[in-house]
C-alpha cells in the first residue's frame, strides 16, 4: 500500500498558526432591512464562529455596509436579529418580543464590537495617543494613567510607538488607520468590524494596514471585513460571503468562492473585479 503526504495549502498553514478563540460568536438571523421602498437586506442569516475571519464582498450598493452596521446596532433592522455570544446589542428579550434598550446600555454593549471605518474618523484636535485614551476612559472607566499605559501598548502593537504625540494631520493615511485600529482595540472588543479599511489609502500604504489586520486574525479576534481587495480576502479570510442585492448568494472558503463559484452572479462579479 502506498501512502501520500499531503502538503497543507497556504490557507491551511495560515489557519493553523492562529490562536484558538472562545469568544466572539456572531449570529445573524433572518435580517431584513429597507430604506423606504428600497429593500437592502433580505432574510440574511450568517453564523460566524469565535476567531473566524469573514470577508464580505459584493457590488456597490449590495448591502455590505448596512449588514456590518447591523451587527453593532448602528443600524436597526426591520426584521430578524443579531447576537454576539448570545447577547443582543440593541435589545433585550421579554417573553416573545424584543424591546430596544436605552442608549446608555446599547453603548455599553456596543463596546464588544469595534468598528473601523474607511475614513479613520479620528478626532483632528487630539494626538494619536489621546485619540486612543478617550474610548477606554469613557466606556471602560479606566483612569487616565491606566488608559495611557494601554494606549502605549496598543500603539506599539500597530507599529506606531514613536508617533504617540502626532496629530492626525501629521500622519499618513495608513498610520491614521492603524491609530483607528488601536483605538478600537482599546475597548477589548470580542469582534472587530472593518468597513473597507484600505479603500481610502494610497496603494503603497495598504500593506501596512493589512499587516495589522493579519496580526489580529492570528491573535484569534473575530473579524468581519467589507473589502474590495479580493486578494486580501483570499489570503486572510476563512470564509468569503458574496452579497448581491441584499442577499447572500454564495459563501465558502476562499478557494470555493473565488476559484469554483457555483452561482453565475458570483462569477460575473468576480470577472469584473479580478
Ligand atoms: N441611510 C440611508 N438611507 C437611505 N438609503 C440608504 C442609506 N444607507 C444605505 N442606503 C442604501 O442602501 C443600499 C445598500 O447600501 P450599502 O452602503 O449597505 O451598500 P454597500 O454594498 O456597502 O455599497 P458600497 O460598496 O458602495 O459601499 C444602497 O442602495 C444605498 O443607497
Amino acid at each position: 500500500m502506498t501512502s501520500t503526504t499531503l502538503t497543507p495549502s497556504f490557507d491551511e498553514q495560515y489557519v493553523a498558526t492562529r490562536k484558538v478563540a472562545t469568544v466572539g460568536r456572531v449570529e445573524i438571523s433572518d435580517v431584513t432591512k429597507s430604506y423606504g421602498a428600497n429593500t437592502v437586506l433580505r432574510d440574511v442569516s450568517l453564523a460566524i464562529e469565535p476567531g473566524q475571519v469573514v470577508a464580505l464582498i459584493g457590488p456597490s450598493g449590495s448591502g455590505k455596509s448596512t449588514l456590518l452596521r447591523a451587527i453593532n446596532h448602528l443600524e436597526t433592522v426591520d426584521r430578524g436579529s443579531v447576537t454576539v455570544d448570545g447577547q443582543y446589542i440593541g435589545y433585550e428579550r421579554r417573553g416573545d418580543t424584543l424591546h430596544e434598550l436605552r442608549e446608555a446600555e446599547i453603548l455599553r454593549r456596543r463596546t464588544q464590537v469595534g468598528l473601523v471605518f474607511q475614513n479613520f474618523n479620528l478626532f483632528p484636535h487630539l494626538t494619536a495617543i489621546e485619540n486612543i485614551i478617550e474610548a477606554p476612559v469613557a466606556h471602560k472607566r479606566l483612569t487616565r494613567p491606566d488608559a495611557r499605559a494601554l494606549a502605549e501598548g496598543l500603539l506599539a502593537r500597530v507599529g506606531l510607538a514613536d508617533k504617540a504625540d502626532h496629530y492626525p494631520r501629521q500622519l499618513s493615511g495608513g498610520q491614521q488607520q492603524r491609530v483607528a485600529i488601536a483605538r478600537a482595540l482599546a475597548l477589548s472588543p470580542k469582534v472587530l468590524l472593518f468597513d473597507e479599511p484600505t479603500s481610502a489609502l494610497d496603494p503603497e500604504l495598504v500593506g501596512e494596514v493589512l499587516d495589522v489586520i493579519r496580526g489580529l486574525a492570528r491573535d484569534g479576534t473575530t473579524l468581519v471585513i467589507v473589502t474590495h481587495e479580493i486578494g486580501f480576502a483570499r489570503e486572510v479570510a476563512d470564509r468569503i460571503v458574496f452579497l448581491d442585492h441584499g442577499e447572500i448568494v454564495e459563501q465558502g472558503t476562499p478557494g470555493q468562492v473565488l476559484r469554483n463559484a457555483r452561482h453565475r452572479r458570483t462569477r460575473d462579479f468576480l470577472a469584473k473585479v479580478l
